[in-house]
Parts: structure tokens; sequence; C-alpha cells
């Protein structure tokens, strides 16, 4: 491909998302300047025919500032308090800088149990399909004023290539405070080189990317890749550039070449399969043979008893869990027919012996292939 950008050109919906690293300093609460910059970015994408779904962080830092506290809290009570603080400023600053635009805003918090639970999921996508067919630009955020360990993101990275997903999004602009990903973290070597453009899937990125160095940043480098590769699920590219030029999301939108392009070299998944893939957090584990692994990966088989070495964690039917291969390897993730405990008496054997292993069978599969998505 001679440019991979001039793919953004004929683009239509994006998610951009700005991360803590650009919009907030220790002590200093909310970068408003940046907000109104963003805000008239917006504006201008818009004109131009795009539909904006807006990610933004940013809740706790303000709230840290109102609240006059230096430190980033590490108690889940203060945090919460901070961020219930902080998104009221923050939500203001958007709807009064778009507000001068003449562009209504609307808030959206979610909370990753909220896209786990499979009726809230399509609720949440249904009320952003309607915010945007109605020219409203919506505000997301993670809630984190109730998330706890179990159900939060924990980035925004995740959160926007989650949104990206919900929405299905064609472009996914992660906007941060470097000019994309370096083959090193610029902040640790100087002679560290941009990465123009990429198969987000292409493995020797990983070594690339590093964590947050920043106070307020969360997941750095890392998350945003893992972003990229989520967001390629939906057939989403993801370009990751710095919000501190100002020109830059303009320049996207004309195929200029800035930041760093990730592109999706896999055939998008059904919206089924991606909310299963979106799952963050597995109940459990089922260790595959290679027969298994095989089969699975290659023809999107079911996840059969016969196939199943090894069974860890503690389950319930219906629950999410992942297959592996013997080496721990993630192969496919899905929802389970069966309790840890059942699927610990019926690995390796047949489906027919199910019946008589456990005096009753639901199902012949541990996995159906309606309930399964292979992820590796
Ligand atoms: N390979 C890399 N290229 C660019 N930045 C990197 C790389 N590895 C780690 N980083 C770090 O990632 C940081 C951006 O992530 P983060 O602090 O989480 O910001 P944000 O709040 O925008 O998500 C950069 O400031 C940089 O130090
Ligand atoms: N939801 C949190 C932000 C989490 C966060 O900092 O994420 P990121 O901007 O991806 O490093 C907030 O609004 O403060």
């Amino acid at each position: 491909m001679s440019n991979p950008h001039q793919q953004l050109v004929t683009t239509k919906r994006w998610v951009i998302k700005i991360g803590s690293a650009l919009l907030t300093r220790v002590g200093e609460g909310l970068d408003l300047e940046r907000i109104r910059w963003l805000s008239g970015e917006i504006a201008a994408l818009r004109a131009q025919g795009k539909e904006i779904v807006l990610v933004t962080s940013g809740s706790v830092a303000a709230g840290m500032q109102q609240l006059g506290w230096r430190k980033r809290p590490h108690t889940l009570h203060h945090l919460q308090a901070a961020a219930s603080v902080g998104q009221m400023g923050l939500i203001h600053a958007y709807a009064t800088e778009c507000g001068q635009h003449g562009i209504h805003t609307a808030q959206i918090l979610l909370t990753h149990s909220d896209l786990s639970n499979r009726e809230r999921h399509l609720n949440a996508r249904s009320a952003l399909q309607t915010l945007l067919s109605l020219g409203i630009l919506p505000v997301v955020n993670e809630n984190d004023a109730i998330a706890t360990e179990e159900i939060r993101f924990g980035d925004n990275d995740t959160l926007a290539a989650m949104t990206a997903n919900l929405v299905e999004a064609e472009v996914l602009v992660i906007l941060t405070d470097q000019d994309g990903l370096f083959d090193a973290d610029p902040r640790i070597n100087p002679n560290a080189r941009l990465i123009a453009a990429s198969a987000a899937s292409n493995p020797a990125l990983d070594a690339m990317a590093g964590g947050s160095k920043g106070e307020l940043g969360r997941g750095g480098m890392t998350t945003k890749l893992l972003a990229a590769r989520r967001a390629a699920r939906s057939g989403a590219m993801t370009v990751i550039v710095s919000g501190k030029h100002p020109d830059n999301l303009r320049m996207l939108a004309a195929g200029n070449g800035v930041g760093t392009l990730l592109w999706p070299d896999n055939k998008p998944i059904k919206a089924r399969q991606q909310w299963l893939a979106g799952h963050l957090m597995p109940k459990g584990q089922l260790v595959l043979d290679d027969g298994a692994v095989a089969v699975i990966r290659q023809q999107g088989r079911s996840v059969l008893p016969v196939g199943v070495k090894q069974v860890l964690g503690d389950f319930t039917r219906g629950e999410l869990v992942i297959c592996t291969d013997q080496e721990g390897h993630e192969i496919a993730r899905g929802l389970v027919n069966y309790s840890a405990k059942e699927a610990a008496v019926i690995k390796g054997q047949s489906s027919q012996a199910i019946e008589s292993l456990l005096g009753y069978i639901d199902e012949p599969e541990l996995i159906h292939r309606d309930n399964l998505v292979v992820t590796g």
C-alpha cells in the first residue's frame, strides 16, 4: 500500500479517544484549552460529514484538582470520589465548548459489566446509534464512580476500542502525548523511530509498546496496541497520533501520513462473536489437546469434552471461559454449557458418555460454536 493513510479520506464514522496524559497535568486539573481545541476540531470534522463519538478521560484528574489532592489516590473509594466530582466539570467543559459550535453533547458512562451483559450491551449500542442519528455528539467515559476492579476497563484505550466495536466505527483515533507508536518508548530512548503504519496484528509491535510513565495515564502504548487489535475485530483502522499538534485530526481526514496507522488484516467478526471476544474477565480455562486446537482454529468447530485435557477456575453454566493450548496460549473464548465441576468429570470423554458420567445431559458440546469466538 503506497499511502495507507489515504484510506481515511472516505471513512465516515470515527471514535476519537483523548487520554489523561494529554488532557490533564498533575495538580492543574483539566486542560481547558485542549478541550476547546478538540471541540473545534470535532466541529470541523462533522462539517466534512464525519460522525464522531468522543471517548474522554480526565474525571479523576479534574476531581483531584477540585479537591486539592496533589497525588492520585490509591484507594478505590477515593478514586471513585475524585471521579464523581471531576466528571461534572469534564462534561460541562465539553458541553460548553461544543455548544459554541452548535453541537449538542450527551454523556454516556459505561463499566465493563455493562458491556459483558448481552442486554445492556445492546442497550448501550442502540443509545449510541440513536444519538448519532440525531446528530448529537456522545461523550463517553468509564463510570469510575461505581467501577470496582472486577467490572472496570481500567484504561480508556480499551473502552474506546469497545466503543468502536459497539458503533461499528471505521476509524479509532487515539490522541496521546507522543507522535504515535515508536519502536521504543521515546521517553526512555530519544533515538526511537516512529512506526508510520503496520498491520495491527503484527507481533513485532508487542516488543515496542511499553507502559505509561505518566502519573495520570493508564496503560501506555501497550493498551493502545491491544485497543487497535480489538478495534480491528469489527474492521476498524486505528490511528495513534499526537493531540499536541493542532492540525493532526484534519491532516488525518485529508489522508496525510501523521501518527501510526494500524490496519485490520483479519476478516471482521460477527457482532455476537465480537461481544464474546469483548469479555475481559473470563471465569475459567479449558486446556485443549492439539487436535481440538487445530479444528477450532481452522474450522471454527465446537469445543467437545473429548478435546479437553484440563479444567481450571470456578465457573457455572453460561459463564465465559478461555480455551488455550497446552502452553497456555489463548485460542478461543466462549460460554460454557457445563459448570467447572461437571466439566472436570466429562473432560477427555466422548459426548455419548456425558449422560452416564453426570446422570444427565444438557448439550453434547462443552461450548457450542455459536457461543465461541476464535481469538488466537
Ligand atoms: N513504543 C512507544 N512509543 C510511544 N510511546 C510509548 C511507547 N512505549 C511506551 N510509551 C509511553 O506511552 C505514553 C502514553 O500513554 P499514556 O501515558 O497511557 O497516555 P494516555 O493518557 O494518552 O493514554 C507515552 O507518554 C510514552 O511514555
Ligand atoms: N476514566 C479515567 C481515565 C482512565 C485513564 O486515565 O485512561 P487513559 O487516558 O487511557 O490513560 C478518568 O476519567 O479519569
